[in-house]
């Protein structure tokens, strides 16, 4: 029996605005190559992912797809639109999935930003969700991380319990669009990643940790061009 498809959704649906560019930071270069082009070629090189969609801002499709075609990105299979926000957008391409594929495929969701996710962690996640239904690339805190209320400090959680997350974030496609759906209808909920979606509104599913890397960074200010610039051994 074939065994479920793999479908990694990529989102680039963001403004980008604290990059200040001006237009998608997907389409800066770092180290003579757009942000997306670095990301797609990850995706394409991974044994475990069968398909990609991609989430786009619009007005910048036509220049995703040619990314795409000069990478020789042979898995991309839709660029489509994003929303207001990153969860919307990740909604987006999880409608698209369900299109596309059955409630038992994977689908591993993925920040464009994280341009230097390496095929470790791709294929890490995707194997974890053969028994898991939720799973998490992440790091341990080497900071110590503080609750502030008002510019104070109002409390220090134990270090050794938090965990800095990381995408790609692997559901299985049933478990993530009902977990959406309901979270659709709580307008008071702003997730931030879509792990915290399902601990909200499935929370008797364990949501599994694999093992991140500090170098799949954010790519999120101007700085962090650099710093991803430095670690690809860019001049
Ligand atoms: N409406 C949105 C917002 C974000 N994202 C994507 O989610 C990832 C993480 O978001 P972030 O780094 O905050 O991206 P932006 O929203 O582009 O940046 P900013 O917050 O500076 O506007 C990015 O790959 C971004 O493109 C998205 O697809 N749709
Ligand atoms: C999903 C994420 O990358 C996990 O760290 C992060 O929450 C995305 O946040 P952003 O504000 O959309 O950059």
């Amino acid at each position: 029996m074939p065994s479920e498809p793999t479908i990694a959704a990529v989102l680039a649906g963001g403004t980008g605005a604290r990059m200040g560019a001006g237009l998608p930071k997907q389409l800066l270069d770092v180290a003579g190559k757009p942000v997306l082009r670095h990301t797609l070629e990850a995706f394409e090189a991974s044994a475990a992912v069968d398909r990609i969609v991609l989430v786009m801002a619009e007005g910048h499709h036509e220049a995703a797809w040619n990314i795409a075609k000069a990478a020789n990105v042979t898995k991309l299979s839709a660029v489509i639109g994003g929303g207001a926000t990153r969860a919307d957008s990740s909604v987006a391409a999880i409608r698209w999935a369900q299109e596309a594929a059955g409630p038992g495929a994977k689908l591993l969701v993925h920040d464009a930003a994280r341009m230097l996710v390496t095929g470790r962690i791709i294929a890490d996640v995707a194997a974890a969700l053969d028994e898991w239904e939720a799973v998490t690339a992440a790091v341990p805190s080497s900071d110590t991380v503080v609750e502030t209320e008002g510019g104070r400090i109002t409390a220090v959680p134990d270090r050794a319990r938090l965990a800095r997350v990381q995408t790609p974030q692997g559901f299985r496609l049933g478990l993530i669009a009902a977990a959406h759906e309901a979270a659709a209808a709580d307008p008071g909920f702003t997730p931030t990643d879509d792990c915290s979606v399902v601990l909200r509104y499935r929370p008797d599913v364990p949501v599994r940790i694999v093992e991140g890397a500090e170098r799949n960074l954010k790519v999120t200010g101007p700085e962090d061009l650099r710093i991803a610039a430095a670690l690809l051994g860019a001049p």
